[in-house]
């Protein structure tokens, strides 16, 4: 970092301090900056001032209270105590509205009127993080033209991982700056200072405008679904020839222009970004007369949708063609292992298809069951697998945290009525399961 600018002389603030949020206040005070966080949410708040993460990601709790300690760390509800800061990153949600596909500013929209009424310090930088439909920075732009001149504006998205979020945001895979030709280069200068360490490390940079920046965040979201989505319809045509998709998709991977990463077939992909994410793209590119050019990701959708379903029939018709007042027990109720997020979760969505059609559902998770109880107060809980499958007459793996993965097979089979297995992830080993007496089944992978 540069000697004439020392991070604690740079004043940071986090506007927002959920999963992303949280984890930058966290990331930039640990790299010597003094941050403060605001959120509306005062729990949030409170928890985090008290060195509590309220959600589970492995290392930030620790760094957190780690960075508390040296006083450079404070959380507040008053975007007074942020308007002092030198850049302001926007890191609030933009989920998908109730009433359609699009992503719902009105987060932004609110946080971006605080932050104004509080009186941003002259010169100061206001750097958007969320993920947000093309159009969103320069629209932003232009009030701030009007309202707050002296602000600044750059879009810098985020592409970190929940369960990897520290390690994301300290070493990206690159960062994205999308910047305003006219504003002498000043907002590049405060973001190369704000991230010296990751340039200095070998973190490629990418200077560009808004409009290719957002971009780059949604494409790049986009082309994950549909790489989880090739597979899962591969996964159809193999449950319609016998074919297997496992082996299937690590023969593709053999092929470096493929590449093995993100071919898992099973239950498909959920979470708070990849879902929304698609689906925002495909309203925006509408609104922009464009929408013939993402019409696919439609179809990613629907493959990925159609998992979900297929799950719960395979259940059904395993059961003889009918679920009602069957024991079924579900392992897993996060969208993916290493996290407590249940948002669009498959697991949760296969568990309640199957409470509706009658079944006597009981989900366990070893770090979500109290967001998942708290969202589907209609399912049953348990808090292991054990107890999950005691008298079960199916057992289904739609999260393959590693504490599942390792179940041994031999110890579960005593507790069920039935040893009947469906590994929604194709995560478990087959071999063992068999060898243990279970019938195993699989999404996408010929019955044995
Ligand atoms: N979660 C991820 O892994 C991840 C990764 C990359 C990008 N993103 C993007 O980052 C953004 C935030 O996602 P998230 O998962 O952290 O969401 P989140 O819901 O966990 O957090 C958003 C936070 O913003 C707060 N908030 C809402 N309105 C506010 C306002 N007016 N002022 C201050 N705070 C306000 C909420 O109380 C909440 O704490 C989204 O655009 C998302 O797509 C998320
Ligand atoms: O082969 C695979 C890989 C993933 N998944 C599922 O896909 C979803 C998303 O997984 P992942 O991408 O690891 O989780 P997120 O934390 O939602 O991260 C995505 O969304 C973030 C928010 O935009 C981005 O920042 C990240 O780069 C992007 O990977 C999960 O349900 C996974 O179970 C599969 O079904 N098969």
């Amino acid at each position: 970092m540069s000697t004439d600018n020392p991070p604690a002389a740079t004043r940071v603030s986090i506007i927002g301090t959920g999963y992303l949020g949280a984890t930058h206040a966290v990331c930039m005070s640990e790299l010597g900056f003094s941050v403060v966080g605001v959120d509306i949410d005062p729990g949030k708040v409170a928890n985090l001032a008290a060195g509590r993460v309220p959600f589970f990601e492995p290392g930030l709790e620790e760094l957190l209270r780690k960075n508390l300690d040296t006083g450079r760390l404070t959380f507040t509800t008053s975007f007074t105590d942020a308007a002092a800061a030198d850049v302001h990153f926007l890191c609030v949600g933009t989920p998908q509205r109730p009433d359609s596909p699009a992503a719902d500013l009105s987060h932004l929209v609110s946080a971006v009127d605080r932050l104004l009424a509080a009186g941003p310090k002259p010169g100061s930088l206001l750097v958007g993080k969320s993920t947000v439909p093309a159009g969103t920075a320069a629209a932003l732009a232009r009030r701030l033209a009007t309202e707050a001149p002296l602000v600044g504006l750059a879009w810098n998205p985020e592409f970190l991982r929940e369960g990897f979020a520290v390690e994301d945001t300290m070493r990206p895979d690159r960062l994205v700056l999308g910047l305003q030709a006219d504003d002498g280069g000043r907002a590049e200068g405060m973001l190369r200072a704000i991230y010296a360490s990751a340039i200095e490390a070998g973190t490629p940079l990418v200077l560009t405008d808004f409009a290719t920046a957002e971009l780059v965040k949604v494409a790049a979201n986009a082309f994950l679904a549909t790489k989880i989505s090739f597979i899962n319809a591969m996964a159809e045509i193999c449950e319609a020839t016998g074919g297997d998709v496992k082996t299937l998709a690590a023969a593709l991977a053999h092929d470096a222009r493929i590449g093995g990463r993100f071919l898992g077939a099973g239950v498909g992909f959920g979470g708070g970004c990849l879902p929304k994410d698609i689906r925002a793209f495909q309203a925006r590119a509408a609104e922009l007369g464009a929408g013939y050019a993402v019409g696919f990701l439609a179809e990613v959708d629907a493959i990925n949708l159609r998992r979900r379903t297929r799950m719960a029939e395979l259940t059904t018709e395993l059961l003889g063609g009918s679920v009602a007042g069957r024991r079924v027990a579900v392992l897993g109720a996060a969208f993916k292992p290493n996290s407590d997020d249940i948002r669009d979760s498959p697991a949760l969505d296969v568990a309640n298809l199957l409470h509706r059609a009658g079944a006597v559902v009981t989900v366990t998770d070893p770090a979500a069951v109290p967001n998942a109880r708290q969202r589907h107060p209609e399912l049953s809980y348990a808090d292991n697998a054990v107890q999950a499958a005691t008298d079960a007459d199916i057992v289904l793996h739609l999260t393959e945290w590693s504490d599942f993965r390792e179940i041994d097979p031999v110890a579960l089979a005593s507790y069920v009525r039935t040893p009947t297995v469906i590994d929604g992830r194709n995560a478990l080993d087959v071999a063992r399961w068999r060898a243990a007496g279970w019938s195993y089944y699989a999404l996408g992978r010929p019955r044995v």
